[in-house]
């Protein structure tokens, strides 16, 4: 496991906002907004891997298209290496783009039918202008070895491919132009549970080659417990809780966290798990609950939780929570 204290910070995401305007449905109306990434802050270093999980509609692909300015964050910074990405030019976030790479749930969607596996490579790398015109061939066939496909898949189309192999041809894209950073979104998400396990293990793989560095962004904890060093648990557009993975799955504090790994199978049956079942829906990030945004769902939620927002405390080293009752929750 990564030791985040000796890595070096490769991204820090300080303050992110991310606030979607949505039409009024009468003309006299206030103005609305989706809050949907609301003052979140988070590291990542150089060759971890840092997994968000948490509901549908909590934030987490917005979080990861705000780093990468695929939508303009409303407020916050995102430096990665020392830059502050949200003040770069065009310009220069293209050529920033090689390095920051994002592979997602179904690369079927963003393959070109029409192209071969070649064409598509060669694409990217002219793109991106990753590898000299005359080395690009060479480059194609190691890329093909590095994902664990045929060289005779690079004269064929993404159609002639299985769920799977599409995958490794995202991924075989994504490394392409040499990325230092890849979010993952939901990159195994539609894959048979065995083909998902093969996608893991070639990125872990690929991480320690390439000296990889992923945000890995899941609904499915299981998938988390697989990849992950640290993970991050939002809910609503809040990150309510950060840890090393063991930490968090083995003393995980917040109430929603507790919920939500609660819902998971126990590999070891003798094991007791204690049962915090998530009543009613996540409320609208349009008009989110006052106070901690979860007190609406939350079994031990008092007045506090209702009128103040709480701060984020460390219970352990590298362990934070954005529970007024942390430190009684943590050591119970
Ligand atoms: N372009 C947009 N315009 C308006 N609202 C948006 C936009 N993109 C996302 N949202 C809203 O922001 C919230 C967070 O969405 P997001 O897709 O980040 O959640 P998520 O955690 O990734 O969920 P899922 O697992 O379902 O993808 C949701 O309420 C979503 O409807």
């Amino acid at each position: 496991m990564v030791n985040v204290q000796e890595q070096k910070v490769l991204l820090e995401v300080q303050n992110l906002k991310q606030y979607f305007s949505v039409k009024r449905e009468k003309l006299l109306q206030p103005k609305l907004s989706v809050k949907a990434v609301d003052d979140i802050s988070f590291t990542l270093c150089e060759g971890e891997t840092l997994s968000i999980v948490g509901e549908s509609g909590c934030g987490k692909s917005t979080t990861g298209r705000a780093i990468l300015r695929l939508d303009e964050p409303t407020a916050g910074k995102v430096v990665y290496n020392g830059k502050n990405i949200l003040d770069l030019s065009k310009k220069d976030l293209r050529t920033l783009r090689g390095e920051l790479q994002v592979i997602f749930q179904d690369p079927f969607a963003s393959l070109n039918p029409r192209q071969t596996i070649q064409q598509i490579l060669s694409e990217a790398m002219s793109i991106q202008n990753s590898v000299q015109k005359e080395l690009r061939k060479d480059r194609m066939r190691e890329l093909m070895h590095l994902v664990g496909l045929p060289e005779e898949a690079l004269s064929r189309h993404p159609h002639e491919f299985s769920g799977g192999q599409r995958q490794r041809i995202g991924i075989a894209r994504a490394l392409a132009v040499n990325p230092k950073l890849i979010i993952c979104d939901e990159a195994v998400s539609a894959l048979d549970v065995s083909i998902q396990a093969q996608i893991l293990n070639l990125l872990k793989r690929l991480q320690r080659q390439l000296n990889l560095t992923f945000l890995f962004i899941s609904h499915d904890l299981s998938v988390v417990r697989h990849i992950s060093d640290r993970v991050m648990v939002m809910y609503l557009g809040k990150v309510v809780e950060i840890a090393p993975k063991h930490a968090l799955f083995n003393q995980p504090t917040h109430p929603y966290t507790r919920a939500l790994l609660s819902s998971i199978p126990v590999p070891n049956p003798k094991v007791q798990k204690e049962r915090i079942l998530l009543s009613g829906d996540v409320p609208s990030p349009i008009n989110p609950p006052s106070g901690c945004r979860f007190h609406t769902r939350c079994p031990f939620a008092t007045e506090l939780c209702s009128s103040k927002e709480p701060e984020t405390v460390e219970v352990q080293n590298g362990h934070h929570v954005a529970c007024h009752y942390a430190n009684d929750f943590f050591s119970a």
